[in-house]
């Protein structure tokens, strides 16, 4: 056709041709208007650092993208190396089906800019520019970039709806303002969940797409970078500039495994998939799915999703396949042809949190980069919450009485990004983090919680890190998923979540192998509570362990004296806590309403963690925890490696809320103790409604939870002598 001009389609987290509507229209247009198709994959100058491309001598035009809070980088080796991956990948699959793929380095705009002057200059005009739309505020100023381009060089722009999502934004009820605040709303009004995804599109047939150009007709990439040729080649380009994270770089520890050993590409998302549902793992994934090790007690398949290698409505229906016994490829798989199991329901469950992660970010724009988060931009919000109770390290920022100082909060950040914490929980997920790019859900929300609730530190400095480190770094995701765990965003608990890490490894790491193997520096200790926290051990284990002079034991970030009886098991889910102290009036009165403080909501959004909690089925949470010692460990009554901490705000019954609250327990006894020990002191908690006590130590003096628990009971929680539960702990 002589008026045919060439398509350029754009991609970007849709790195696959299944499944994929540029493709599936590109291959309905063969014969029309378009004589040919150029896909075009642009490392973008603004995520990644493009250093790896300009060869020994040059200068790299764009300065390395940092994130605006830590100025880290913000993509770093181990996304960098799977996106390389996934690219390569599609090219092959491209290649295969007789098109091709064109990879740029750049800015979006300005790529596609000097690749239409150079078809055209070579008689191939291009008419029509497509992409995908994404969501992020980079991603959205691409495609409005893209389409005055378009509009300048008489081009026509479709920017497609993106299609990787559980339920289609088109049948998504309302306009994203009218998104519920709360995600069991949501889910509820798109229940039943199996019913919802629509078809998945066809790949394009062999030789279906309109014909690739000769090389000699696309113009080459721009000074000063290089394409590599090979994969290997890619990959090194990527991954130099980033291939250090920390100063002081440390060693994969040996023995550990990696949880993520996937490489990136919708070849091996296609195959994870199949082996998953294959293996059986899908069906037990809901027992399985809050591990910490090994590479099947989840799907592993996020980072697939996030930058479009599998569709989550393929997901669902490869699991239909096996459900209805429609795919006889499972037929030898445990529940083939039952229907939806427990596990295949909660993969569902899942990706609809995906998919309400992203509508929340459609609905509350920036804010989602915010510290006072969705909250802060809707009226839920007090005006006193409102103000930022949160630290930094930058001087500018922090206020003039901030405790600790700036340069000490710095300090702390760098070791809560190195993973020497002395948390071990955190420090293993941590240290993870940096080795393999991957961390489980579980641990996510521990670190999470721990650096916005323990430390009360901007929470941004979390995020950013895992933008930088995680391989399936998804913008809605990610920064959704800080906010909610850092009480600033749709956690209708807010605040009031707090994961105890000490807590928390007891339940998901039973032997300590997963702290162990992240941690070697702990490995040889033999007590599960001195691996949890190396200061806890004694004297002796410490120097036989070499690590009496470890700053994970003579500078731990954060005690927390939490308490193993040795009585033998009684009943219960939890028989080796128990708590000692806060079972007085306080525990029992602390909450006169309907909404004790500490009463987790059964009957509301469990959040997207573990969502099996204690708390539905009414059972008290036990285990006394406290947050023990200052940050800087100037408390007068820290606690010593060799025994507990003497002060510490009072704990209470983790509690059961909403109506006809099955025998749980009510309100949560929380104080924020200024009395003697000196312990973990949260001046900043405020506005509990009910149920917020102040137990004191030793003798109920001393505490001033009230001020902050409005209504909270007094003191009576205490004088039963030692007092070891603390913050309130939340097991989610
Ligand atoms: C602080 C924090 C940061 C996070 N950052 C990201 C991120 O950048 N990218 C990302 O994909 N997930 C993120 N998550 C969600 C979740 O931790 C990961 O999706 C999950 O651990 C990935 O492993 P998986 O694929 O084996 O998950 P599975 O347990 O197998 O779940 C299946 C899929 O459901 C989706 N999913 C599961 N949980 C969530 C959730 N809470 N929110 C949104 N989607 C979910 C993922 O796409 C996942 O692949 C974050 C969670 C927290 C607490």
């Amino acid at each position: 056709m002589e008026s045919a001009k060439a398509l350029l389609v754009v991609l970007r987290k849709d790195l696959r041709v299944h499944d994929n509507v540029v493709f599936e229209q590109a291959a309905s247009a063969t014969g029309s208007e378009f004589n040919i198709l150029v896909p075009l994959y642009v490392f973008s100058a603004q995520q990644m650092d493009l250093s790896g491309f300009v060869p020994g001598g040059a200068e790299n035009p764009y300065p390395a993208p940092r994130s605006r809070v830590g100025r880290y980088p913000r993509c770093g080796r181990h996304r960098a190396e799977f996106i390389g991956s996934a690219v390569w990948d599609l090219k092959k699959s491209l290649e295969a089906l007789e098109s091709g793929l064109v990879i740029r380095v750049g800015i979006i705009a300005d790529v596609v800019r000097d690749l239409a002057k150079g078809l055209e200059k070579n008689g191939h005009p291009v008419g029509a520019v497509w992409m995908t739309s994404h969501e992020g505020t980079e991603e959205k100023a691409d495609e409005k970039a893209v389409a005055s381009l378009c509009e300048g060089i008489g081009a026509q722009c479709k920017i497609w709806e993106d299609e990787k999502y559980f339920i289609d934004d088109r049948d998504v009820a309302g306009e994203p303002k009218d998104l519920a605040n709360v995600f069991t709303t949501y889910r509820k009004d798109c229940e039943p969940l199996r019913e919802k995804p629509r078809p998945v599109l066809p790949p394009p047939k062999l030789g279906s797409l309109p014909k690739f150009p000769e090389s000699s007709v696309i113009p080459p990439q721009g000074a000063p970078f290089v394409i590599p040729e090979t994969e290997d080649g890619l990959r090194d380009a990527l991954v130099k500039p980033v291939a250090s994270i920390l100063e002081n770089q440390p060693k994969f520890p040996e023995g550990a495994k990696s949880a993520h050993p996937f490489k990136g590409g919708e070849t091996y998302a296609r195959s994870r998939l199949h082996d998953l549902i294959e293996s059986g793992k899908m069906k037990e994934y809901k027992d399985t799915r809050n591990g910490l090790t090994g590479t099947d007690f989840s799907t592993k398949l996020s980072a697939y999703l996030s930058h479009g290698c599998i569709t989550a409505r393929q997901i669902h229906h490869a699991l239909l396949g096996y459900e209805d016994g429609t795919n006889e490829a499972y037929e030898k798989v445990d529940g083939y042809g039952a229907g939806e199991n427990e596990g295949t329901k909660a993969i569902r469950f899942e990706l609809l949190w995906r998919d309400y992660m992203r509508l929340c970010h459609q609905k509350f724009g920036d804010t989602l980069f915010k510290l006072a988060g969705f909250k802060g931009a809707g009226a839920e919000y007090s005006a006193e919450e409102k103000k930022s109770k949160w630290k930094t390290a930058d001087e500018k920022l922090a206020s003039e009485d901030q405790q600790p100082d700036p340069k000490r909060i710095a300090e702390i950040i760098e070791r809560f990004n190195a993973g020497t914490t002395g948390m071990g929980l955190i420090d293993a997920a941590q240290r993870e983090l940096l080795h393999t790019g991957y961390v489980s859900n579980r641990a996510r929300q521990n670190v999470a919680s721990f650096l916005a609730k323990h430390l009360e530190i901007d929470w941004r400095y979390g995020a950013e890190w895992y933008e930088y480190l995680l391989v399936d770094y998804d913008v809605s995701s990610n920064w959704a998923n800080w906010q909610y765990v850092s009480g600033v965003g749709n956690d209708p608990r807010g605040e009031l979540r707090i994961f105890n890490p000490v807590k928390q490894s007891f339940d998901y790491d039973k032997k300590g192998d997963y702290v162990r193997s992240w941690v070697p520096e702990v490995g040889s200790l033999t007590k599960l509570e001195n691996v949890f926290q190396a200061w806890t051990a004694s004297e002796e284990d410490l120097k036989t362990a070499r690590l009496d002079d470890n700053i994970m034991v003579t500078d731990a970030i954060r005690r927390i004296t939490f308490v193993v009886c040795s009585r033998p098991p009684q009943s219960g889910k939890r028989p080796f806590f128990r708590r000692r102290g806060g079972r007085g009036e306080a525990a029992r009165s602390g909450a006169s309403g309907p909404e004790g403080a500490g009463g987790n909501d059964g009957a509301a959004d469990n959040g997207p963690d573990g969502r099996e909690g204690e708390q539905r089925t009414g059972v008290p949470t036990s285990s006394g925890s406290s947050a023990g010692g200052e940050e800087n460990g100037q408390s007068p009554q820290q606690p010593t490696p060799h025994g507990p901490a003497a002060g510490h705000h009072g704990g209470g019954m983790g509690g059961y809320r909403g109506g006809g609250g099955r025998g749980g327990y009510q309100g949560q006894h929380r104080g924020g103790y200024q009395g003697r020990g000196g312990g973990y002191h949260r001046g900043n908690w405020r506005g509990y409604p009910h149920g917020m006590g102040g137990g004191a130590p030793r003798g109920g003096n001393g505490f001033r939870g009230a001020r902050y628990g409005g209504g909270g009971f007094q003191g009576q929680g205490a004088g039963r002598g030692r007092w070891d539960a603390g913050i309130r702990q939340h097991d989610g």
